[in-house]
């Protein structure tokens, strides 16, 4: 039994129940995530008494983090997030044991086994990719999850148990895309020329020759309109041949605002409702810009809208220092490639003054840098006292999750605006989606000797069921590994290899899909995750996710129906305001324009 250390351990005891309290805080507790959230949480982990906290973060300190992750001061810019956090949090209290690693969330040594050795998890993330990924280890090592979210004054805790809502159980929203003749020919709005340069333009020049279109095609797009800028697309790639030489922004601007601008003016039913564009002229802009300088950095370079030329002088600046950064990058590694960056100042101001010049070729109002980053980034402000708030209730239910009052535990949510009837609504959990292929999936443990067990070693045990708990699914098996295919029953080519050739190493995760046409029930996915043991060869079912010998997972997870269907009254008065607000942390909103890319 844990006692307070200090008063202010004492006072979160009081107001906890001193006996749910000391229960708690013992727990040993994995904080995913350094930043807004995470500082927050940790702050309020330490103060509320928890003993023993792992933090896990992969960045190191950004200036532009110190406005609101106030773990961090300015002499801890560019040092590692996690070390920071720990450092700080035990001067609020020195009484605690915080492991700080400074990894990603994904490295294979975080396995299950390690997963498993918490209490409970909770991610203070900035994106999906990472979320999924812990939800599922969670899933696979039986361990609870707190997951969190803000976006601007919006925030979001939810809570997934064994027998609640996964993370991955409701589909997230799709991001919204852009007709490519809006984006490619009539753009009306800032965002659409945003669009076209960091999506297409700045892809075309500086990244992966696959990437030349990053803007999605709809259905009804014409077959035509795709035609054209596939051409488009072909001219821009050759003049990229001539990244090297001293005239490639030359070329590259008459290309896309001189020659391209001419060609779609002579569409003239294409603008019989619409102003046409007015193509620019290098030479013209070129006589102006001389005896100018690059707008000053500093606030006011930023904030400031550029003039025309202005615009055109950063363009040229801007190509050019990304053509040399190219063309050195890629006399080491040949293949080197750039993508958008927010936080690179070369590529945002490449980004903005191309913005500006479509814009001001379709009159459309321009924009300022910091505009077209916020624009750009996906950014949404964050505001402190909502990474505050969501913090502090993640603590209100840990406490609850580790006091064992799962039919206490809320999702909660931060409600911003006139309609609004609380400031904060919360619901009981959901309950996990039947069709969810993370926490209705199979979890096993494969403990091999990578050196020796082959892949055909593994098929039979999945289909045969070699071991006495037996396995022995019915149907037709995929499997897949870290993304890539590696068996089907039309391709065992792969059979003699070991576990080891394939690259399949202790904590690689095999995810295998029954297909069972004559009996949906069979069909099931099936996760196994290896752990390597020198010289031995069994197979090992842990946890209490286990399925029984031919029987089909969804049996095997049982929903618990009082977490589906009870509901509070406020649960229920909210329930419209709740779908509406789910934030996942990296959307967005600029004006009227939402949104996702
Ligand atoms: N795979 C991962 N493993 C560990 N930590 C991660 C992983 N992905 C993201 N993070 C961390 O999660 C934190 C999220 O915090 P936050 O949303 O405040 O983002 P930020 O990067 O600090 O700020 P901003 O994106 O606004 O500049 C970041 O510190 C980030 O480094
Ligand atoms: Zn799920």
């Amino acid at each position: 039994m844990s006692t307070p250390s200090n008063q202010r351990n004492a006072d979160a005891a009081l107001a906890i129940g001193v006996d749910a309290w000391s229960k708690a805080v013992g727990a040993r507790l994995l904080m995913v995530g350094a930043g807004g959230i995470g500082c927050e949480l940790l702050k309020d982990l330490v103060m509320a008494g928890f003993e023993r906290i792992t933090i896990i973060d992969l960045d190191t300190i950004d200036v532009s983090n110190l406005n609101r992750q106030f773990l961090f001061q300015k002499q801890h810019v560019k040092k590692s997030k996690a070390h920071i956090a720990k450092e700080s949090a035990l001067r609020f209290n020195p009484n605690v044991q915080i492991e700080s690693l400074h990894n990603s969330i994904f490295e294979s040594k975080f396995n299950v086994e390690w997963f498993r050795s918490f209490d409970l998890v909770m991610n203070a993330l900035d994106n999906i990719p990472a979320r999924k990924h812990v939800n599922m280890m969670c899933r696979a090592a039986s361990r609870p999850l707190i997951e969190s979210g803000t976006a601007g004054y919006l925030g979001q805790v939810a809570v997934h148990l064994k027998n609640t809502q996964c993370f991955d159980c409701e589909p997230k929203p799709t991001p919204k895309t852009f007709p490519v003749c809006t984006i490619r020919s009539t753009p009306s709005t800032p965002i659409h020329c945003i669009v076209w340069s960091k999506s297409y333009l700045f892809n075309l020049l500086f990244g992966k020759d696959e990437d030349d279109n990053a803007m999605a095609v709809t259905a009804d797009e014409n077959a035509k309109e795709i035609e054209d800028l596939k051409r488009e697309a072909n001219e821009l790639a050759a003049i990229k041949n001539n990244i090297n030489s001293a005239n490639f922004g030359e070329l590259v601007f008459t290309k896309i605002f001189t020659r391209d601008i001419e060609r779609l003016t002579t569409m003239t039913q294409m603008w019989e409702d619409r102003k046409p564009p007015v193509p620019l002229q290098f030479k013209a802009l070129t006589a102006e810009r001389k005896g100018l300088s690059k707008p000053a950095a500093g606030v006011d370079r930023n904030m400031k809208v550029w003039s025309l030329v202005e615009n055109f002088h950063v363009f040229s600046e801007s190509v050019s220092v990304l053509a040399k950064r190219m063309v050195s990058a890629q006399q080491k590694d040949a293949e080197f490639s750039m993508s958008f960056d927010k936080d690179d100042e070369d590529a945002l101001d490449f980004v903005t003054a191309v913005t500006n010049l479509r814009a001001h070729i379709y009159g459309i109002e321009t924009q300022s840098r910091f505009k077209v980053k916020e624009m750009a980034g996906n950014i949404i402000p964050a505001i402190s006292t909502t990474n505050a708030i969501i913090a502090g209730l993640m603590v209100l239910q840990a406490f609850k999750i580790l006091d064992q009052k799962y039919d206490e535990c809320k999702n909660t949510y931060l409600v911003h605006g006139g309609q609004r009837t609380h400031l904060i609504c919360g619901e009981n959990p959901p309950a996990p989606s039947r069709e969810c292929g993370t926490c209705q999936a199979g979890y096993f443990e494969l403990c091999v000797d990578v050196t020796t067990f082959t892949l055909s070693d593994f098929v039979n045990l999945v289909l045969t069921g070699r071991d006495e708990r037996g396995l022995a699914v019915e149907g037709e098996i995929t499997i897949n590994e870290a993304g890539r295919m590696i068996y089907d029953p039309d391709f065992d080519d792969n059979g003699a290899l070991t576990f080891k050739e394939l690259k399949i190493e202790n904590g690689g995760r095999i995810l295998v899909l029954v297909d069972n046409d004559d009996d949906e029930s069979k069909s099931l996915s099936i996760n196994f995750f290896v752990v390597h043991k020198d010289g031995m060869l069994s197979f090992d079912m842990k946890g209490d996710r286990k399925i029984p010998p031919r029987a089909s997972v969804k049996q095997a997870v049982p929903v618990e129906p009082a977490a589906a269907e009870k509901r509070t009254a406020e649960g229920d008065a909210n329930d419209g305001e709740r779908k509406k607000l789910r934030v996942d942390n990296e959307v967005i909103v600029a004006d009227d324009d939402v949104i996702v890319l």
